[in-house]
């Protein structure tokens, strides 16, 4: 658990968190959202000891990071960025097991890791182990980047904006593997964002930042339904999404996969309303009918649907 207790960060020109109080629970993807300047970065660069507040504390497992050695903390913490920088003369095995190395694992350990994390991630170690970065899309370099900061099994996992600079079907397929990969290994993700969508896809939790601190935190269901001011209800608006648009639309193309339920939501409906449905089911999966066919549609249906339409 990590917690901020009363967090202030102040620059000459500028107050970057203004008395934050946070508690991040064990085992789940909490997101960080908020308008660039809000503060996320700085909160998650805390966590690792990379920014130190200027008043306040912060919390590991109980115990002020500050009284903490900053290796060992950092040992307990993956960190992955938007420019992930992986080392163009190493090897792709080299890169994820760099963190390995400094703790002194064997060669034939290190080996071993790289190819169960790149077989986690759907890379064949045999095709990838030993080649560079540069021989590798960016949305594969962007794996590594992620199974790097698991090598050493760290409890918790801070991810800044990981993804922003991919196209939108690769960003989607790694929102998938880190929802994937965090179900898999029980861990805590902390996960920074400005993309709303990308916060409703993926937290369990969501603190809304702005102007150095928080609005709201809850769930995707609260925040969307219960918004405490016009700031949060604005920045969740998905009701701004044009109206023409139905669930017609999205199952036109090819969204959702094929069940045999009764439908439980008419094809005329606005993507509004199916968002709407689909926070309010407890297993947020619904039915809609194209045809003959009974299709199922889960709120990653609809984001990806958004996002392919640039809305
Ligand atoms: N080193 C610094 N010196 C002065 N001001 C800073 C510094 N780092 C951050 N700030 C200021 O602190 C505030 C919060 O910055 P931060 O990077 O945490 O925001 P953010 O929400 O992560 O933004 P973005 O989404 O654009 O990355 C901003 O007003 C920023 O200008």
């Amino acid at each position: 658990m990590i917690e901020f207790e009363g967090v202030t960060k102040e620059y000459a020109q500028s107050l970057a968190l203004d008395g934050l109080t946070l508690t991040i629970p064990d085992n789940g993807l909490f997101v960080l959202v908020g308008p660039s300047g809000s503060g996320k970065t700085t909160t998650v660069k805390m966590i690792n000891r990379l920014i130190e507040p200027t008043s306040g504390t912060i919390k590991f497992d109980g115990q002020p990071i500050d009284q903490m050695d900053v290796q060992t903390l950092r040992l307990n913490i993956g960190y992955v960025l938007q420019n992930i920088a992986l080392f163009p003369h190493l090897t792709i095995e080299e890169n994820i097991t760099i963190q390995l190395e400094v703790l002194k694992w064997s060669k034939a350990d290190r080996q071993q890791r790289a190819r169960e994390l790149l077989a986690l991630v759907n890379l064949n170690p045999d095709t990838y182990a030993n080649r560079y970065p540069n021989e590798l899309s960016g949305g594969q370099q962007q794996r590594i980047g992620i199974i790097r900061a698991l090598a050493a099994k760290p409890k918790v996992v801070l991810m800044d904006e990981p993804f922003s600079a991919l196209d939108p079907v690769t960003r989607t397929q790694l929102q998938d593997l880190v929802l994937h990969l965090q179900k898999q290994l029980h861990n805590t993700v902390v996960f920074v964002t400005h993309d709303m969508k990308e916060a409703l896809r993926l937290g369990d939790e969501i603190a809304v930042m702005r102007q150095g601190s928080i609005q709201q935190i809850g769930t995707a269901e609260a925040i969307f339904n219960q918004p405490k001011n016009e700031f949060v209800r604005e920045f969740f608006d998905i009701e701004r999404q044009p109206t023409s648009l139905t669930v017609q639309d999205l199952l036109l193309v090819d969204l959702g996969t094929s069940v045999s339920r009764q439908p439980t939501i008419a094809k005329t409906a606005t993507l509004a309303e199916l968002a709407q449905q689909l926070i309010a089911q407890p297993d947020n999966v619904i039915a809609a009918t194209d045809g003959q066919m009974q299709r199922q549609l889960t709120m990653v249906d609809l984001t990806t649907f958004i996002a392919k339409r640039g809305l």
